[in-house]
């Protein structure tokens, strides 16, 4: 069939199939609008929250227009703390005066401001709109900025009020941090830059961060997004939360000093991102919510260490997600957690305090404040989908706990999403009693929710049918399997069951469709990975390289470790002796997804004196306890060739240089370091730079060439060069025709880093090969 002219996809009816945001059945035809046609409104919505009295009623206008509105897009500034310096003094001399004199259409645009309650100015948040930001030449090079950094990882685009947890988390470079829930990533980037933030290069922290996410899938991105901070502090690990395992030391289960539970939730505080929470919001949503967010909180607790501490957050602003949530785990472990009093921390971040009562909406949009309150309906069916946890405690118990410490955190208060955040302490040790109890609980709990659920149905056939047999009201269900349970008290903990269960129990829950959900069962996904093993010094291939380049016995021999597939293995990985020590203890109890800093790889040149060559993102850590002989200190004319050119000849470097780099044996890695701070006063970089830059490069035969991936050297380029390098060009190499199939070569091999290793030596050897040629 031809394509028709002007037979337009409806997806298209605004020119882009962008513009789509969502389709309805209006009759048999789907209809499909743009988000500037979605209906930003919810009656239900409305009427549940004004209800709930979450600001007083004169406000909640306010906050319900906020909720409409488009959010400021916010960023941080990542990486070390050195080089996110040089980063904020780019946007601070260069890209806010410049945008604070730039008009679009005749109309000012506000340039990008700091969020005042995030610490060092490494918080921003900016308005400009972004097909603003696309189309408008004067605005093109912050774009580009934004994108590259963001590319490299020194930029983070992260919610603004979804830094907040991390910030409240309080970590220290000697804590054992465990993320819950961790994907995609970007609260895990805060933590591990906190527990690195004393560290210097080459150094590991005493502490670890351990991040985990029940889907597979979404624990691999937290891999990419985790590999660009180079930690040799970090495990991504993939399990449930409420069954994460237990590890043991000296028979007692390791405890961590700081744990973030950033659970699954309905979302309905991201209305400004995610318009299509409008239309699909449900009371019920949070109901379906509520248990597995209370197992991955009971679970918490008990892995916490006594006198540490604990974030509960959510972007939902439903008090049964929240308070509820909260208040049933603190009521349930009787004093042993209590709710801390944050209100000094973060002083300039508006919010307001957590809810001491609250009301359910059942399905028919009535609202109650009890549950005895639900009328029983024939055969009780009103009340079964409905829990008492869903409702706050009496009176007498809530006081207790002081709710009014959680931090609630709306989109009119200074111009952000919704979010809630509960900071938790473990005032006093939680028997395994208590825990098996609280497990038991919350698991009885939804047995009983998904019994009501199929009893419900039934109940109704048989209804329909004219039994009038009346069946057990559904919280005695409840309390019946736990005085069962409690008869058979057992000692192991059901964390370490199998995990498909565990993927079971969150289908159980029934979590909504907007919430990520665990994938569906599947073979061991640890099997589809070489398990990692760590390296013994007299390993030949580590005593090769540990020879080759000299590297000191600063840097551990008990940190290196590689997944070995057929005794063979093309990468080595280096952990610090923390990781080291919690993977011993965990042996095959932790099912881990990756680790530690890839710091060399097996290159396929021939001729090399090494088998392995350095790894861009191990040069930090490798750097301080390499040969000084693979360290060539350069000046500013010398990283500007080497910026400019592709594989540039040894001859087009300064003579110092070129000495330096002949004593480097051919076919090697070799690092060239440029320290701003000793090139004061001579021709410099387009930016200011504080941070010494470490360039890894490859020794050919006669030429010196750059290895890094595109994203890296286009950021070089625009912070060293001051060009801005669009993302289509060969990064505006200079260069002649017969090298330029090099470059896209070198950039393939780079840029995937699954298959970097290969790649890389093949471009390495293509680019000798064609120097040989010249
Ligand atoms: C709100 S997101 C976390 C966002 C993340 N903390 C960040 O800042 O990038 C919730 C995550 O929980 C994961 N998840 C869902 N059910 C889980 C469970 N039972 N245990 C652990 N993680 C779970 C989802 O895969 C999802 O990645």
């Amino acid at each position: 069939m031809a394509r028709g002219k002007g037979r337009k996809n409806p997806k298209w009816k605004n020119g882009s199939n962008k513009a789509q945001g969502g389709q309805h059945v209006d009759g048999e035809r789907r209809v499909y609008k743009s988000f500037s046609e979605l209906r930003r409104d919810n009656d239900s919505f409305r009427k549940y929250y004004l209800a709930q009295q979450i600001v007083p009623e004169a406000e909640f206008p306010d906050l319900m227009e906020s909720m409409r509105t488009v959010l400021p897009t916010s960023f941080r500034i990542t990486g070390s703390r050195e080089q996110a310096q040089d980063i904020r003094e780019q946007i601070e001399r260069e890209f806010v005066p410049f945008i604070s004199q730039t008009t679009i259409d005749g109309e000012a645009i506000e340039p990008p401001h700091i969020l005042p309650w995030y610490p060092e100015r490494f918080g921003w948040q900016f308005t400009i709109p972004r097909v603003a930001l696309k189309k408008s030449p004067e605005l093109a090079k912050f774009h580009s900025f934004l994108v590259t950094e963001t590319e490299v990882g020194n930029i983070s685009r992260q919610e603004a009020v979804s830094m907040v947890p991390p910030l409240l988390l309080d970590v220290q470079p000697e804590h054992f941090v465990l993320d819950m829930c961790a994907a995609p990533g970007s609260k895990t980037a805060q933590l591990i830059e906190a527990l690195h933030k004393d560290t210097a290069m080459g150094e590991c922290p005493p502490g670890v961060v351990v991040a985990n996410d029940a889907d597979y899938k979404r624990a691999c991105m937290l891999v990419h997004q985790v590999s660009r901070l180079n930690s040799p502090s970090v495990v991504v690990t993939n399990h449930s939360g409420e069954r994460f395992p237990n590890i043991y030391e000296d028979g007692n289960v390791v405890q961590f000093d700081r744990i973030l539970c950033d659970v699954p939730c309905s979302g309905d505080g991201t209305t400004r991102k995610n318009v299509r929470v409008w239309e699909k919001w449900r009371a019920d949503d949070a109901h379906s919510l509520h248990p597995v967010q209370t197992k991955i909180l009971q679970r918490a607790a008990y892995l916490l260490k006594t006198g540490g501490r604990l974030v509960y957050s959510t972007c939902s602003l439903n008090p049964i997600e929240n308070e509820a949530v909260v208040a049933n785990v603190l009521h349930h472990f009787e004093g042993a957690l209590k709710l801390v009093d944050v209100s000094s921390e973060l002083p300039e971040l508006k919010r307001r305090p957590g809810l001491n009562t609250w009301k359910v909406m059942t399905r028919d949009g009535q609202l109650f404040d009890k549950f005895e309150d639900i009328p029983a309906g024939e055969h009780g069916r009103n009340r079964r989908k409905y829990s008492p946890r869903f409702f706050p405690l009496p009176e007498h118990e809530m006081e207790k706990l002081h709710m009014e410490r959680c931090l609630r955190i709306y989109s009119h208060l200074q111009n952000t999403g919704g979010f809630f955040v509960a900071v938790i302490e473990k005032v006093k040790p939680i028997t395994v009693n208590e825990k098996r109890k609280a497990e038991r609980d919350a698991e009885a709990f939804a047995e009983a929710m998904r019994r009501a659920r199929e009893e419900g149905d039934a109940q109704a056939k048989e209804a329909e049918a004219g039994d009038s047999a009346e069946p057990e009201p559904k919280r005695a269900k409840v309390d019946e399997t736990e005085s069962k349970d409690e008869e058979n008290e057992e000692t192991e903990s059901r964390a370490d069951e199998t995990e498909s269960k565990d993927e079971t129990d969150s289908k159980e829950a029934g979590v909504s469709r907007r919430v990520y959900l665990p994938d569906e069962p599947r073979a061991d996904p640890a099997l589809l990975e070489n398990p990692f093993v760590f390296l013994d010094e007299n390993t030949a291939e580590l005593q090769e390289i540990l020879s080759f380049y000299g590297i000191a016995p600063t840097m551990s021999r008990r940190g290196f470790l590689s997944r070995i597939e057929k005794g063979s293995f093309r990468s080595v990985y280096f952990v610090s002796e923390p990781v080291r020590h919690l993977m011993n203890l965990a042996g095959q109890r932790l099912r881990i997804v990756n680790t530690g800093i890839r710091v060399f790889s097996r290159n396929a040149v021939r001729d090399a004196h090494c088998a392995f060559r350095l790894v861009c993102e191990g040069t930090p850590q490798v750097l301080p306890h390499l040969d000084q002989r693979f360290v060539v200190d350069a000046g500013f004319a010398d990283l500007k060739t080497l910026l400019s050119e592709i594989n540039p000849l040894l001859n087009l470097l300064s003579e110092e240089t070129q000495k330096k780099i002949e004593q480097v044996p051919v076919s090697s890695s070799v690092i060239v370091r440029f320290d701003p701070k000793e090139h004061q006063g001579e021709e410099g970089p387009a930016t200011r730079l504080t941070a010494a830059l470490a360039l890894p490069c490859w020794r050919g035969k006669a030429s010196l060439s750059v290895h890094m991936d595109k994203h890296q050297l286009r950021s070089l380029i625009q912070r060293v060069l001051g060009k801005t390098v669009d993302r289509k060009e060969n990064l505006g190499y200079k260069m002649s025709n017969n090298r330029r199939s090099n470059v896209v070569a070198a950039e393939a091999a780079e840029t995937t880093e699954a298959t970097e290793d290969t790649e890389a030596a093949e471009a390495t050897e293509t680019a000798e090969a064609a120097e040989t040629t010249e």
